[in-house]
C-alpha cells in the first residue's frame, strides 16, 4: 500500500484514462492511538478488462448486483496499484433541514401503488415482508470528473458509513454511503448485522420505536440467526440487543451478530455470503418469494443497488501486540486475509448529466403506503445532500 499525497488527483487521472478503480473508507477507521486519522484506500486497476468473481477465493474488491443470477465484478488485487491517504476526521453532519422538496406526482403514485400491492400480498399470506424500492433521477450538470468531488463530499458528510466511489468503463460510475455491513470475516471470526426500521434523526438518538419498525427489524434478526444456524458451520453465534444507530439524517434499529466458523474460511466464504445475501433488510421473507415479487413488480432493474461490495480476501497486516508480556507477538507482524462486505444502499449511479438515486424500504402487514413513500424521500436525502451545491 502506497501512502499518496495526490490521492484524489490519481482518481481523476484513472477516470480520464477510462480505467477501473474503487476508492473507499470503511466505517471503523476512526482515530486510534496508532492511526491518527481515518484512512481512505483505492485500488487502481492497470487494465480495462472486466473481471468477474468466480468462487469467492479471489482477492480484490468485489462489486456484486442484487440478483445473484447476474455476475459480480472484481477489481483483482494482483492487477491493481493500491494507494491510501488520511483525511481529517469529520463528523456526521448531514442536516435534515436541507430537505429538497421534489414532488414528482407520477413517481409518488407509482411507488404508492407498488407498496399497496406489496401490503395486499403480505395480508393474503404469501409474504411476511418485502423491501420495495424505486429510482429518483436528479440533474447532475457537472462532468464525470466532478464525481471525485462528490466522493470527497460524501467522506466529509458521513463519518460512520462505508463511503465509496466505484468505476468501470463497461459498467459505469457508482457512489454511496451505506450504513449496512453484510459480512466481516477475519481468521475464523465473522460479524454481520440486522439493520431495519427507519425514522428521521431530529437531534437525538434517544428515541422510541413504533411496533411496525420493531417487528420489521426483529424479522430480519430472527431470519439471519436462523439462516446461520442452518448452515451448521458456526460455533457460538451471539447477538446484541437491538439499539438505535445513526446514518446521516436517519436513525435505524440495529442488532450486531457474531460467531466463529468451525470450517476452513476459504471453503466456507461463498456459502456464507449467499446465506446472508439478499438479507430480509433489502429483499424480504420468505427470501425466494420476496425476490420473485421484487423482480416482477418493481418497474426498473436494481442492478447494483442492494447488492454488496467491499474487500474480498485482502491481506491485512496485524502489527505486534502492545501486551508487554507477549514477547512473541511483539516480534512479528502477521498477515491475515480479511473480507469486509457492505450492502449497497444510499447509493447513486452517474449517467451522463444525471444522477440516478436508488431508495427502498421494508414493507410489512402494518405498513402505510404514504409513510413508506415519505421514508424513501428521507432516505434519498443521503445522496441529495451532496448533490446540492
Ligand atoms: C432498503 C433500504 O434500507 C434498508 C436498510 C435499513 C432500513 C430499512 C428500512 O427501514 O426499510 C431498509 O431495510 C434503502 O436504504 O434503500
Amino acid at each position: 500500500m502506497i501512502i499518496s499525497d495526490d490521492f484524489f488527483d490519481q482518481l481523476h487521472i484513472q477516470l480520464q484514462k477510462g480505467l477501473p478503480f474503487v476508492a473507499y473508507r470503511k466505517p471503523e477507521s476512526k482515530p486510534s492511538r496508532h492511526q491518527a486519522e481515518p484512512r481512505v484506500k483505492a485500488f487502481l486497476q492497470s487494465d480495462s478488462q472486466l473481471y468477474q468473481v468466480d468462487d469467492y477465493t479471489e482477492s480484490g474488491f468485489v462489486f456484486a448486483p442484487f440478483d445473484q443470477e447476474e455476475s459480480a465484478i472484481l477489481i483483482p488485487l494482483e492487477k491493481s496499484t493500491c494507494i491510501e491517504t488520511v483525511l481529517n476526521s469529520s463528523s456526521e453532519n448531514s442536516d435534515s433541514s436541507k430537505d429538497i422538496a421534489v414532488e414528482a406526482e407520477a413517481a409518488k403514485n407509482s411507488h404508492i401503488e407498488l407498496v399497496e400491492k406489496g401490503i395486499a400480498t403480505i395480508r393474503s399470506g404469501k409474504l411476511q415482508k418485502v423491501v420495495l424500492s424505486r429510482q429518483e433521477i436528479f440533474d447532475f450538470a457537472d462532468s464525470l470528473e466532478d464525481a471525485v468531488k462528490l466522493f470527497h463530499k460524501l467522506l466529509a458528510t458521513y463519518s460512520s458509513a462505508f463511503v465509496y466511489i466505484w468505476f468501470h468503463p463497461e459498467i459505469g460510475l457508482w457512489l454511496g454511503a451505506t450504513p449496512e455491513a453484510l459480512l466481516e470475516v477475519e481468521r475464523s471470526r465473522f460479524k454481520t448485522m440486522a439493520l431495519a426500521g427507519t425514522q428521521k434523526y431530529q437531534g437525538t438518538e434517544d428515541v422510541t420505536w413504533g411496533e411496525k419498525e420493531k417487528v420489521e427489524q426483529q424479522l430480519v434478526t430472527d431470519s439471519v440467526l436462523n439462516d446461520l444456524e442452518q448452515l451448521q458451520s458456526m460455533d457460538k453465534i451471539e447477538h446484541s440487543e437491538p439499539y438505535t444507530t445513526r446514518a446521516g439524517s436517519l436513525l435505524h434499529l440495529r442488532t450486531d451478530i457474531q460467531g466463529v466458523l468451525k470450517v476452513n474460511v476459504e471453503n466456507a466464504l461463498k456459502k456464507l455470503i449467499f446465506t446472508l445475501h439478499p438479507t430480509p433488510a433489502i429483499c424480504g421473507l420468505p427470501k425466494e418469494a420476496a425476490k420473485d415479487f421484487i423482480l416482477k413488480n418493481e418497474a426498473y432493474h436494481r442492478s447494483y443497488y442492494s447488492g454488496f461490495l467491499g474487500e474480498l480476501n485482502v491481506p491485512v497486516t496485524h502489527h505486534r501486540s502492545s501486551n508487554r508480556n507477549n514477547r512473541e507477538n511483539q516480534a512479528y507482524a502477521s498477515i491475515v486475509k480479511t473480507t469486509r462486505l457492505f450492502v449497497n444502499l444510499r447509493c447513486m449511479q452517474l449517467v451522463g448529466n444525471k444522477a440516478v438515486l436508488y431508495i427502498g424500504g421494508g414493507i410489512t402487514k402494518d405498513s402505510n403506503a404514504e409513510k413508506e413513500w415519505e421514508e424513501t424521500q428521507n432516505k434519498a436525502q443521503t445522496m441529495k445532500a451532496v448533490l446540492v451545491k
